[in-house]
């Protein structure tokens, strides 16, 4: 058994390289659909869609509503540990492209034509029917991104464990972080070409392609199970049982990990999809100019997260390093909530951006290989479902929380807005003081987990190469 193990293609850096390549190339044109709408706010509170903040908001919390309300996160869990990766990694395409197909549909000339607009249009009449089917298709891509987010992070593990694991997943999330930072940079372009269903119809295209890479994964990954053979099959005990949901939420790492990563990311995941309007209201700039300063935002916790990861796997700190990211994450929304237009300016805004980017650099790149330390192999895949499932319940929450909130504290902006008054904008400071308010509950809980883990001794400080 030894023997096979020191001859499997994982033993191989080459191939650990190229099957992380495949993935995450998956991954690139997933998190660029993600936020293909996030730099058009403004373009859909016009004509022919009219979608107001709260709408806007409630898209982008809709993608999370079938992962949370029914469950699907910790059924794809489940789906990863029982079914295995390649089962997984297919079906997760194949719901990506189907929701993101819906999508783009909602937004086209030939859906308002139909009855189904019709239909949609007859109830609850302030969210407009092109809104509602838009939200169901986004919901349906929603559980394929977050089932292929668990998939990756397990099959990552399955290639690295015990040699650069948190590299691996540094440089994974640094290539999903470039496809932020490519439709920052491109969504805005494809508008112009027509419109905002032209954006969703590129980002559909890019996940056919996301879909190809990942069906070509499926080949290595077989190749590694046959050669592992026996040693890759668990024994009877070892196997995932439904009680073991128990065991993962009683575990106080897990809960606690959950719990700074909910709040972590309700303060950057939520804020992407607003920030375009922001900086282009805060700096008085073009939408495209402020799509294009945000998108160095993504870039650049991207370029920064593989050399933490590197830091980690050598020296380990993994629990200090979250907490200073949840420091980092404050000062930044502080800085956006707290400094007046007025004063307010384009390195000021840079600077913000840089240090929200080292942010979210520092925490994702010590958070999810520290999810290995605390739980056992055989239900990595279902605690990895579990954490999504609780980062997703904030993550359908606070973009509409911050689409109210927009609303609610500039009466009248968006009346303005969508009858075209020159010059109308709204002020950031309520929702930015909300996401500054999420950082210091994570701060809390970062002093939270490092207690914990001196507790238990996860050994979350601890380098990850042996
Ligand atoms: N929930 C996942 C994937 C995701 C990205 N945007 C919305 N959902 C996640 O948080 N992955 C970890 C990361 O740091 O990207």
């Amino acid at each position: 058994m030894t023997e096979k193990i020191q001859h499997a293609l994982s033993e191989s850096k080459t191939a650990r390289w190229i099957a992380l390549i495949l993935i995450s190339s998956t991954m690139f044109f997933a998190y660029f659909f993600v936020d293909v709408l996030a730099p058009l706010q403004e373009l859909l509170e016009k004509s022919p869609t009219f979608w107001k903040p709260e709408v806007f908001g409630m898209i982008g919390g809709g993608e999370f509503v079938l992962n949370v309300v029914a469950g699907m996160l910790i059924i794809s869990g489940i789906i990863l540990d029982k079914m295995g990766i390649r089962f997984t990694l297919i079906t997760a395409g194949l719901t990506m492209v189907l929701g993101a197909s819906l999508k783009y549909y909602a937004l086209t000339e030939g859906f308002t034509q139909t009855a189904l607009a019709s239909f949609l249009g007859s109830f609850i009449s302030g969210i407009p029917a092109s809104a509602k089917l838009a939200m169901a298709g986004f919901a349906i891509f929603g559980v394929g991104v977050e089932m292929a987010g668990i998939t990756v992070s397990k099959t990552i593990v399955k290639w690295f464990k015990g040699k650069e694991m948190a590299m691996a997943m540094g440089l994974e999330m640094a290539v999903a972080r470039l496809g932020v930072f490519a439709v920052f940079q491109l969504s805005p372009v494809f508008a112009e070409m027509g419109g905002p269903s032209k954006s969703v119809l590129m980002g559909l295209i890019f996940l056919c392609i996301g879909f190809m890479t990942f069906f070509i994964y499926t080949f290595m990954d077989r190749k590694l199970d046959k050669q592992l053979g026996e040693a890759a099959q668990l024994e009877p005990e070892d196997e995932f049982h439904l009680s073991d949901l128990g065991k993962i939420f009683t575990n106080p790492g897990f809960l606690t990990i959950a719990g700074l990563c909910v709040l972590f990311y309700s303060a950057i995941f939520p804020f992407q999809k607003f920030a375009t309007n922001m900086l282009s209201s805060k700096l008085d700039i073009s939408l495209k100019e402020a799509s294009a300063y945000f998108s160095y935002f993504p870039i650049g916790a991207g370029l920064l997260t593989p050399f933490i990861g590197w830091f980690l796997d050598k020296k380990g700190k993994g629990a200090s390093v979250m907490l200073y990211g949840a420091m980092l994450l404050v000062v930044s929304h502080l800085i956006f909530a707290l400094v007046p237009a007025e004063s307010f300016n384009t390195a000021i805004a840079l600077i913000t951006i840089v240090i929200l980017g080292v942010a979210f650099s520092l925490v994702p790149a010590s958070m999810w290989p520290s999810v290995p330390k605390i739980v056992e192999a055989r239900y990595l895949g279902s605690a990895y479902g579990c954490i999504f499932w609780i980062q997703n319940i904030g993550l359908m929450l606070v973009p509409m929380l911050i689409g109210w909130s927009l609303s609610a504290s500039n009466p009248g902006v968006s009346e303005q807005i969508a009858a075209g008054v020159e010059g109308a904008k709204y002020n950031y400071m309520v929702p930015e003081l909300i996401f500054a308010g999420f950082g210091v509950l994570a701060i809390g809980l970062s002093i939270v987990l490092r207690v914990v883990d001196r507790k238990k001794g996860y050994g979350l400080e601890l380098p990850n190469k042996k």
